[in-house]
């Protein structure tokens, strides 16, 4: 079978791929805003988030556990550090992978201040047992402690100062309903539309130093699927572009020639992205397609076609997923410069 995607170049693809690189967690930091005042957007959220932490402050306790659920680099880890700078508290990070026992979550619990934040990362891959310990840690403040072995091993119930947790998920279904109900705050973040975006790569600009025209922020912003991670890592490419073309200002010109280069369209779409369109209308008539035929035909996991793909192809109306496939919209024709067929409606 003949494959569309099969010089996949990885550096494209990673791109606009909402997931950090592993050497992006550096770069990330210096971009972080630490107050909710220089958190670019999601006001009601913001709105939401500065009465609970007033409220706790006026009450002079801790705040209550907070759950921040959303897709990634949309800016659940910003905002847990914002959460400790605003209460001027130390926070302690750690992951639900870092935590591979139930012992592991006990160490760093006990170890905990008064007041202070624990944000755990992925809360959802938490192990069962750590779960568990952290029911009655997050309620009743307090851990058991298993002294000895075996059938002569006895429990003894640890009083933990009081902390706030902040669970942070990009899948909070899997989440247990024992362990979202002990979050007194949940809050959902949504993608960014372009004009926050704009602004959020303006102050990322001149965090890094870099002048970068109003419209070139927003040709940066439309090809920025919504995330600011992935804006932050096209403005940081495009920076690259004005140095070594001795640029003193980045223009929208240089950011469409930079992201031409990168294959990043004007629409935010990669390589993959048109390959997975250009298959589905070409080679399936524009569906109904299933995953595994369409990722064998564009020489890609399935799990990529379906985790890096299909939800910004879907959200954005190029793609349309029924119970008997995946279908290419009008949207999706018209992008490639093809013709839709005239029953395209008729195929969902
Ligand atoms: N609202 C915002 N204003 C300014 N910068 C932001 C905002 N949201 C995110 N960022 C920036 O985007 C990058 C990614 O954000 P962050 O690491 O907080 O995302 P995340 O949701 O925790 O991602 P993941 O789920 O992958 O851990 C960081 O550099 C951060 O500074």
């Amino acid at each position: 079978m003949p494959q569309l995607f099969n010089d996949a170049n990885e550096e494209s693809l990673r791109m606009v791929s909402a997931e950090p690189q592993s050497n992006e967690q550096v770069s990330d930091e210096e971009l972080r805003p630490d107050t909710l005042e220089t958190f670019i957007g999601q006001p009601h959220l913001k709105a939401q988030m500065k009465l609970f932490l007033d409220a706790a402050q006026l009450r002079g306790v801790p705040p209550d556990h907070i759950l921040l659920a959303g897709p990634p680099g949309l800016g659940k880890t910003t905002l847990s550090m914002i959460v400790a700078h605003e209460l001027g508290v130390p926070i302690r990070v750690t992951s639900g992978p870092a935590i591979q026992h139930a012992g592991d979550l006990a160490s760093i619990v006990s170890s905990l201040d008064e007041g202070e934040v624990l944000f755990i990362d992925e809360i959802h891959r938490l192990p069962r047992a750590a779960e568990e310990l952290l029911y009655i840690a997050m309620e009743d403040f307090r851990v058991d402690v298993m002294v000895g072995k075996g059938p002569g091993a006895s429990s003894i119930p640890l009083t933990l100062p009081r902390f706030t947790v902040i669970g942070a998920t990009t899948r909070e279904g899997m989440l247990p309903s024992p362990l979202r109900a002990r979050f007194g705050f949940t809050a959902h973040l949504d993608y960014y539309p372009h004009s926050e975006l704009e602004r959020l790569i303006l102050r990322s600009a001149d965090v890094l130093g870099i002048t970068v025209d109003k419209d070139a922020a927003y040709e940066l912003s439309v090809r920025s699927r919504g995330t600011p991670r992935v804006a932050n890592r096209l403005l940081r490419r495009v920076r690259d572009w004005a140095i070594v073309h001795s640029l003193s200002r980045v223009s929208s010109e240089a950011v469409l020639d930079a992201l031409e280069l990168y294959q990043i369209d004007s629409e935010g779409l990669d390589r993959l992205d048109i390959a997975v369109l250009t298959a589905m209308c070409k080679q399936f008539a524009g569906g109904p397609v299933g995953l595994n035929n369409l990722s064998a035909m564009v020489g890609e996991e399935a799990e990529t076609v379906e985790t890096v793909c299909e939800p910004y192809l879907v959200r954005e109306g190029f793609m349309a997923r029924t119970p008997r496939g995946r279908i290419a919209t009008s949207k999706a024709w018209n992008h490639l410069g093809l013709t839709p067929p005239d029953d395209v409606t008729s195929l969902f």
